[in-house]
C-alpha cells in the first residue's frame, strides 16, 4: 500500500509543481499517471521514490510508514522500490546481465557491493532477464541491443531488486508504438504476476486504458481524475489535456489520443 496524503511540492524557484494530492494505492494495483507535459507526473513519482521531499503532506509505504520520517525509513522504502527510466540509465559497455545485477546491489549494503555477488544473485538476474525474453542475450553488451531490448533490461534490473513497488517515468516514450505496447505489456504482466504495485507515467492514453487498473490524471499539478479506465470520458480527457486555457488544447488532446 502507498498512501499520499495532501502531498504538495513547490520547487525552490517558486514553481508550484504539485498542489495537495491525496491517493491511497492498495498493494498490487497497476496505476498509470496521465497528464500533459509539465502537469507534475515526474514530480509525483520523485516524491514517491523519495527524491523530492514534499513541501507539505506525507507519503506512507506499507511496512515503512512515513518515508521521509528518517534516513532509515527512506533507505528501507528505496530498497523496496524499483525504478525504470525513459532513457533506461543502463551502462552501455556492460553486459545485460551485469546491468541487471546492479539491481541486486541494494540487497548487499556496505563492503559486499565491491565483492562479486553470490550465485543466488546471478540466478535472480538471469531469471529476471528470462521473464522479459532476453535470457539468450544476457552476455551481450547492452549498447548492442535495440531500444526495446534495452528497456526490457531496465525492467529486468528493477525486477531483480525484488521490489514491492515499481515506479516508471515515461518508460516507453522513446519506443515505436508496437514496441512500446509489447514492453509495457511485459512490465505490467510481471507486476501482476508478482503482486507488485506499479505506478507508471505515460503520454499515450490508449496504453493507459489498455493496461491500467486505475488512472490518475494530473493537470497543472492538480489531480483532475482518479478512477478506473472506464471512467476516463472524453470530457475528462479534455479537462486533463486541454486545461482551462484554450491555446493549443485541441492539439494536445489530439496528440495524446493517438
Ligand atoms: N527541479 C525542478 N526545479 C524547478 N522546477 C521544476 C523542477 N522539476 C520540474 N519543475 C517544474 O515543475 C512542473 C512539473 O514538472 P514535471 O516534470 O513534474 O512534469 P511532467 O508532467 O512530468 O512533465 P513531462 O511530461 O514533460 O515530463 C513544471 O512546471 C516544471 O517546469
Amino acid at each position: 500500500m502507498l498512501n499520499l496524503h495532501q502531498v504538495a511540492v513547490t520547487y525552490p524557484n517558486g514553481v508550484q509543481a504539485l498542489q495537495p494530492v491525496s491517493a491511497e494505492i492498495p498493494r498490487g494495483r497497476l496505476v498509470v499517471l496521465l497528464g500533459p507535459s509539465g502537469a507534475g507526473k515526474s514530480t509525483l513519482l520523485r516524491c514517491l521514490n523519495g527524491l523530492v521531499r514534499p513541501s507539505r503532506g506525507t507519503v506512507e509505504a506499507e511496512g515503512v510508514g512515513p518515508i521521509f520520517a528518517s534516513a532509515a525509513a527512506l533507505r528501507r522504502h528505496r530498497r523496496d522500490t524499483g525504478m525504470i527510466f525513459q532513457q533506461h540509465h543502463l551502462i552501455g559497455r556492460l553486459t545485460a546481465l551485469r546491468n541487471v545485477l546492479t539491481g541486486r546491489l541494494a540487497a548487499h549494503p556496505g563492503l559486499r557491493t565491491v565483492l562479486p555477488l553470490p550465485r543466488h544473485d546471478r540466478l535472480l538476474a538471469l531469471q529476471a532477464l528470462d521473464r522479459v525474453g532476453l535470457a539468450d542475450r544476457a552476455l551481450e553488451r547492452v549498447d548492442r541491443l535495440s531500444g526495446g531490448q534495452q528497456q526490457r533490461v531496465g525492467i529486468a534490473r528493477a525486477m531483480a531488486q525484488e521490489p514491492r513497488i515499481v515506479l516508471a517515468d515515461e518508460p516507453v516514450a522513446s519506443l515505436d508504438p508496437a514496441t512500446a505496447e509489447r514492453v509495457l505489456g511485459d512490465l505490467f504482466r510481471i507486476c501482476r504476476e508478482d503482486g507488485i504495485t506499479a505506478i507508471v507515467s505515460l503520454h499515450q492514453v490508449a496504453l493507459a486504458r489498455r493496461f491500467a487498473d486505475r488512472i490518475l490524471g494530473l493537470t497543472d499539478g492538480r489531480l483532475a481524475f482518479d478512477g478506473a479506465p472506464d471512467g476516463l470520458t472524453d470530457s475528462i480527457l479534455q479537462e486533463i489535456y486541454a486545461g482551462p486555457a484554450p491555446a493549443g488544447g485541441a492539439e494536445r488532446l489530439a496528440a495524446a489520443a493517438e
